[in-house]
């Protein structure tokens, strides 16, 4: 069974549900290998990444929620309205932000989300009002009278998200918002996304390939892999402190593989992590010569035992890596908790 196989097929937090598919496939023509292949996922309000290397079905899935493309089976709903047959009323509610440029070059930028907000139902006055707000929160004012045509690509990855915006949906989803952009302009992005989710509380589903990029503002990840689901969990829990640590060294010769050796035959497990080496934290009997309570100190507590033991062992495992280190007269450039990242995701569960 590959590992993916044996993630939840349904992941479930307790909050409001805004999308939900049971079991969706896509197949395109008479592709043998399907662009989403059974897939099962709850997305609750926040803001939820949706990443996935390109082909992975990101944009097939959201072309299927918005109800422009069919499944070849399974079911869907999106803000509890059924993906068969409710698809205009689902395109009215949520706002779309296309990965691919869509923009006509010849048009006023206000024109065009004022155009925008028309076709989704606001009359004109307020959607002249609600082009020149929403504008104004993707840091268009000044350019809103440009032609997009001359927009560089961060602007017009703006202007896009103003109009997926104008008509005040319900529900976002945005495919791959930071695609061309540069580092400053994606951090710009971001941190609109993440405005967007938490300070006008308007739930947010957005792609990526990425991976690290949405750990950053996510309150929930939806990993697709092949079509299939991967992982689908709260965002901290990607990035829990994994209880080893890194440490990296400097010398003479080979010296993370010396100092590796050295740990070893210390009694820790270890192995390399790029340059680094990565150890596993200290078995009881190790932490346990680092000795008892302080004496004259008050008895703990049984709450507080679990965290003193803990501590007790994270510091004997820095102090035998001092130790050894300089036994070695090797210099110790680092030592710190490793977290889990998204990346470690695609490593550990994919396979090569
Ligand atoms: N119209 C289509 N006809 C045939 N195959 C398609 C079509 N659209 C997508 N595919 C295929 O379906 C798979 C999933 O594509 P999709 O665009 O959904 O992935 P994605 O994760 O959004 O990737 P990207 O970020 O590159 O767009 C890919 O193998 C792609 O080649």
């Amino acid at each position: 069974m590959a590992p993916w196989e044996r993630s939840p097929a349904l992941a479930r937090v307790a909050a409001v549900t805004v999308i939900q598919t049971t079991a969706l496939t896509k197949r395109y023509g008479s592709a043998q290998v399907p662009a989403l292949d059974d897939l099962s996922i709850e997305v609750v309000d926040g803001v939820t990444g949706l990443v996935g290397a390109n082909g992975a079905g990101k944009s097939t899935l959201i072309k299927i929620l918005l109800g422009l493309l069919a499944p070849t089976s399974g079911s869907a709903s999106v803000l509890g309205h059924d993906i068969e047959g409710s698809g205009e009323q689902i395109r009215r509610a949520v706002g779309y932000m296309p990965e691919h440029d869509c923009l006509p070059p010849d048009m006023r930028c206000i024109d065009f989300v004022v155009h925008m907000g028309r076709m989704s139902g606001l009359p004109p006055a307020p959607a002249r009002e609600r082009a020149a707000d929403v504008l104004r929160h993707v840091g268009l004012a000044e350019e809103r009278y440009r032609l997009m045509g001359g927009y560089s690509t961060g602007m017009k990855q703006r202007a896009k998200l103003a109009q997926a915006l104008v008509h005040d949906p319900e529900l976002v989803m945005l495919d791959e918002p930071t695609n061309g952009l540069d580092p400053a302009a994606r951090d710009d992005m971001l941190a609109l996304v993440h405005r967007i989710g938490h300070d006008f509380g308007i739930p947010v589903l957005v792609t990526s390939h990425l991976l690290g990029e949405l750990e950053r503002i996510s309150d929930h990840v939806v990993v697709l892999d092949g079509g299939r689901l991967l992982r689908s969990e709260a965002t901290r829990s990607f990035l829990a402190d994994t209880g080893t640590v890194l440490v990296e060294v400097t010398g003479e010769g080979d010296a993370q593989r010396r100092m590796g050796e050295a740990l070893a035959a210390r009694g820790l497990s270890c192995r390399p992590h790029g340059g680094l080496i990565e150890i596993d934290p200290v078995t009881p009997d190790l932490a346990a010569d680092q000795g008892g309570t302080p004496e004259g100190g008050p008895a703990p507590e049984a709450g507080d035992r679990d965290g003193e033991a803990a501590a007790a062992a994270h510091d004997r495992l820095r102090d035998l890596v001092r130790d050894t280190a300089a036994d070695l007269d090797l210099g110790l450039v680092r030592v710190q908790a490793r977290t889990g990242r998204l990346e470690d995701v695609f490593r550990d569960e994919v396979p090569a």
